[in-house]
C-alpha cells in the first residue's frame, strides 16, 4: 500500500547515520521504536530509480522467500508516493571487505569458517532456484555474533524456466565477473556465482584480487584467459578448490552441492556445510504471537491469521524482531503501541 511521505517510517522508526550509499540507495541505520531493536533502512527514490524500479520490485519478492541465517532478513515494506523504504536486518560488524583489508590476508582457517557460511547462502539460494549475480566483499556483511550475511539482491535472478534457463543481462562488478558473462554470452547465474565465488575465495585466503587491472579490458583478457597468482602461502589443498572454482569452462566448474563435503571445506571441521535455513517460516514462535496479540488486544487466532499473510508490514516487521530479541535471549516485549 501506499502511504504519505515519511509518516508510516517515522511512526516506528527513529532514523539514525547513513552507513551506506550506493548507486540509487542509501542504506541508514535506525531504531525499531517498539521493540528497541536496531534495523537497517534502505531508502530509494522512485523518480531516481527510473527503469531500475522493476528490479528493486524483483528484489523484494526474491527477499520474501529467501529466509537462511547467512542472507540478511528483510523486515518490513513501506512505499509512499515518491520512496521505497526496505527495512532490513542491521548488520553491526560491516563489509567483509573491510575485515579483509584490516587484516591483509585471512588465515585458512579463518577463511574456511567464512567460506562455508557463504557456501550455505549460496547452496540455499540455489537450491531454491535463485542466482545471486553478484557476490564480493562488499555484499557480504559481519553481524554482531561474526556471522556473515548476504545482501543486495538487485541483480538475482530466478529465470522463468528455473536455473536452466540461461540468462542475458551483463552485470555484477567487473573483477568478480566470470569470463561467459563478459563474454556477452549467454549464461547460467549459478554457475557464474560459482565463479564469484572463486574470486572470493581468492580474496579472502591473498587480501587481494584474481584479476586485476585498471583498464578494463586488460582486466576482461585477464579472466577469459584465467590465470592467475599463486602465492607460496597457500596450501596444495586450497589451489586444488581454487583451480575448481575458476574454470573458465562454466560446464568444468564445480557446483555448489559438490562444494557441500569438499575436502578442503571439511578440513579440520568434519562436517560437510549445512544449507537449509534455521528459520522456519511456517510456525508462528507462540510467545511472540502472545506478546502481540495481548499488546494489540486481539486473540492468538486473529493476529496468527493476519501475521500469517506475510504483508511485510508493520506486523511482520514487530514480528521477526520480536523473533530476534527472543533467540538472542532478550526479553520478548513491546515498548510501545505498534
Ligand atoms: C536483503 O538484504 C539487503 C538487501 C539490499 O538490497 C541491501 C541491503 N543492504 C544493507 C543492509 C544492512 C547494512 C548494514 O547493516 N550496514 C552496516 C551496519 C553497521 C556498520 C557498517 C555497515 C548495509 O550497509 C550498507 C553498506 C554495506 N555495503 C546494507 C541488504
Amino acid at each position: 500500500m501506499v502511504v504519505e511521505e515519511y509518516s508510516e517510517v517515522a511512526r516506528h522508526y527513529r532514523i539514525k547515520e547513513t552507513v551506506g550509499s550506493g548507486g540509487f540507495a542509501k542504506v541508514k541505520r535506525a531504531v525499531h521504536l517498539p521493540t528497541g531493536e536496531i534495523v537497517a533502512i534502505k531508502i530509494m527514490d522512485k523518480a531516481a530509480l527510473g527503469s531500475d524500479l522493476p528490479r528493486v520490485k524483483t528484489e523484494i519478492e526474491a527477499m520474501k522467500n529467501l529466509h537462511h541465517h547467512h542472507i540478511c532478513r528483510l523486515y518490513q515494506v513501506i512505499e509512499t508516493s515518491r520512496k521505497i523504504f526496505m527495512i532490513l536486518e542491521y548488520c553491526s560488524g560491516g563489509e567483509l571487505f573491510d575485515y579483509i583489508v584490516q587484516r591483509d590476508r585471512l588465515s585458512e582457517g579463518e577463511s574456511r569458517t567464512f567460506f562455508r557460511q557463504i557456501v550455505s547462502a549460496v547452496a540455499y539460494m540455489h537450491n531454491l532456484g535463485y542466482a545471486h549475480r553478484d557476490l564480493k566483499p562488499e555484499n557480504l556483511l559481519i553481524d554482531d555474533e561474526q556471522n556473515l550475511k548476504l545482501i543486495d539482491f538487485g541483480l538475482c535472478a530466478k529465470p522463468k524456466g528455473g536455473m536452466s534457463d540461461h540468462l542475458y543481462t551483463c552485470c555484477g562488478s567487473p573483477a568478480y565477473a566470470a569470463p561467459e558473462l563478459i563474454a556477452g554470452k549467454s549464461y547460467m547465474g549459478s554457475e557464474a556465482d560459482l565463479w564469484s565465488m572463486g574470486v572470493l575465495l581468492y580474496a579472502l585466503l591473498n587480501g587481494f584480487l584474481p584479476f586485476d587491472d585498471d583498464n578494463i579490458g586488460m582486466l576482461y583478457r585477464k579472466i577469459k584467459a584465467g590465470k592467475y597468482d599463486t602465492p607460496d602461502w597457500l596450501s596444495p589443498d586450497s589451489l586444488i578448490l581454487l583451480k575448481q572454482l575458476l574454470q573458465v569452462d562454466p560446464k568444468r566448474r564445480i557446483t555448489v552441492d559438490k562444494l557441500l563435503n569438499h575436502s578442503w571445506i571439511t578440513n579440520d571441521i568434519g562436517v560437510p556445510v549445512e544449507w537449509h535455513s534455521k528459520h522456519q517460516m511456517s510456525v508462528l514462535d507462540e510467545d511472540v504471537v502472545t506478546e502481540m496479540s495481548v499488546h494489540r488486544k486481539v486473540s492468538r487466532e486473529t493476529m496468527k491469521a493476519e501475521l500469517e499473510k506475510w504483508n511485510y508490514d508493520y506486523l511482520t516487521a514487530a514480528y521477526f524482531l520480536l523473533l530476534k530479541k527472543k533467540t538472542s535471549g532478550r526479553p520478548v516485549r513491546l515498548q510501545m503501541t505498534l
